[in-house]
């Protein structure tokens, strides 16, 4: 019997998006740009010379991204002996769950709540409804900010005074960090808790509780315990109809929380490495049937949104080392497939994703172009290899 797994380089884009420019995206690449960094000796740190991803590429990689972005890369080219493709996204938001949602099988129908990116971002109702949920006179930012940037500027104050640092993004998010200890880490997640349903009755996608840890003389850093309470998906999506047909769908890292757990049997977190070592794993053990859903969120999270071209090329030679540690247990009637969910340029202005198309690259269905295809597809291909009935709104590429 068959089983499949769906593993997301989280913001690993491709260009080409034929609605970047309504995102001020025209023109973006992640994957491009990292490469001519590398080229050109702009990625030094860490890594030399030329981005080596030799097993993906070998998968079609390369291929994918001239077929996205008609981009040819001197690192890529090897003749692909994979499936390989281009997805473009229909979803109104280049967020996170948009991303995964669609590539699920369920584009997102409805316009995401953004905040206005002014001071303060947050209306009066959303400041005041924090401020009774923390039991605080106040909150510290409450604007867009970036998350590294935000604890290092306002930490002090914040175990000055005990107030939730709230910021957003030009996500739908609301995103509160505070000190595990000082302020507390269960406190933290009560207050996210709290307040999400009012943010979802907005349409606001996600809060997200930041954690972090450490002195205003040493520094702050966040901490592993990160926590998205995200809307839950607009109707059953693929997890679902795995379940509903009474085999497994096991989620490793953020995949529980994008999905709110909906149809999701079980999840592996911890760092990029110990999900690396999660699923390989997953692929000696899982029984057949059942469906895999990976996200290696490293890649947006420490490298796209600090735009750190030089770490984010690390990640993805250290990813594709590892490949054919993932395609080694492979079984006859497996199917895997690589993708991302949107695009994060380190090389582009801002800290923010970048609207892009991602690549299908995978093993499991002999040697074939798909060229281009949608989000959706990826959904639909897969429940088609399971025998699953529903297809959502993709069409199946099988
Ligand atoms: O700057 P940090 O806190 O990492 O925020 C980033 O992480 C959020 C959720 O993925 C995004 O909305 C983006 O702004
Ligand atoms: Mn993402
Ligand atoms: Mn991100």
């Amino acid at each position: 019997m068959a089983r499949a797994f769906l593993v997301v380089l989280d913001s690993v884009g491709i260009g080409g998006a034929p609605d970047a420019e309504a995102f001020g995206d025209a023109g973006s690449n992640t994957l491009a740009h990292i490469a001519d960094a590398c080229a050109a000796g702009r990625a030094e740190t860490g890594r030399s010379g030329p981005l080596r991803m030799p097993h993906l590429d070998a998968l079609g990689l390369g291929a994918a991204l001239s077929v996205a972005s008609g981009r040819e890369v001197d690192a890529f080219g090897a003749r692909p002996q994979g499936i390989w493709g281009a997805a473009t996204e229909v979803s109104r938001g280049k967020d996170t769950p948009s991303g995964h949602w669609e590539l699920a099988g369920v584009p997102v129908p409805w316009d995401w709540h953004l905040f206005p990116d002014t001071d303060p971002s947050f209306p009066p109702d959303v400041i005041a409804a924090l401020k009774r949920a923390a039991g605080t006179d106040g909150i510290l930012g409450g604007t867009h900010a970036s998350g590294t940037e935000v604890i290092g500027r306002l930490g002090a104050e914040h175990l000055r005074t005990g107030w939730p640092i709230c910021y957003t993004s030009a996500d739908s998010v609301l995103q509160i960090a505070a000190h595990e200890e000082h302020f507390g880490l269960d406190r933290l997640l009560q207050l996210c808790r709290d307040i999400a349903p009012m943010m979802h009755d907005m349409r606001v996608g996600r809060v997200i509780a930041r954690p972090f840890l450490g002195t205003a003389q040493d520094g702050f850093s966040r901490t592993l315990n990160r926590k998205d309470l995200a809307i839950d998906p607009p109707s059953p999506t693929l997890c679902d109809w795995v379940a509903d047909q009474g085999a497994q769908c096991h989620a490793i890292g953020k995949i529980g929380d994008i999905f709110s757990m909906r149809g999701i049997a079980d999840v592996k977190k911890g760092t990029d490495a110990d999900l690396m070592e999660h699923l390989i794993a997953a692929v000696c053990d899982t029984p057949d049937g059942d469906f895999v859903f990976a996200n290696f969120v490293e890649f947006d999270a420490l490298y796209g949104h600090r735009r750190d071209v030089a770490g984010y090329a690390r990640a993805l030679e250290w990813f594709d080392a590892q490949v054919p540690r993932i395609l080694a247990p492979m079984r006859q009637g497996d199917l895997v497939i690589f993708t991302a969910d949107h695009g994060n340029d380190p090389t582009w202005h801002g800290t923010e994703h970048t609207r892009e198309r991602v690549p299908v690259v995978g093993a499991g269905m002999g040697v074939r172009e798909l060229g281009h295809v949608g989000f959706a597809d990826v959904g639909a291909s897969i429940a088609d290899h399971l025998g699953l009935l529903s297809r959502g709104a993709g069409k199946s590429f099988l």
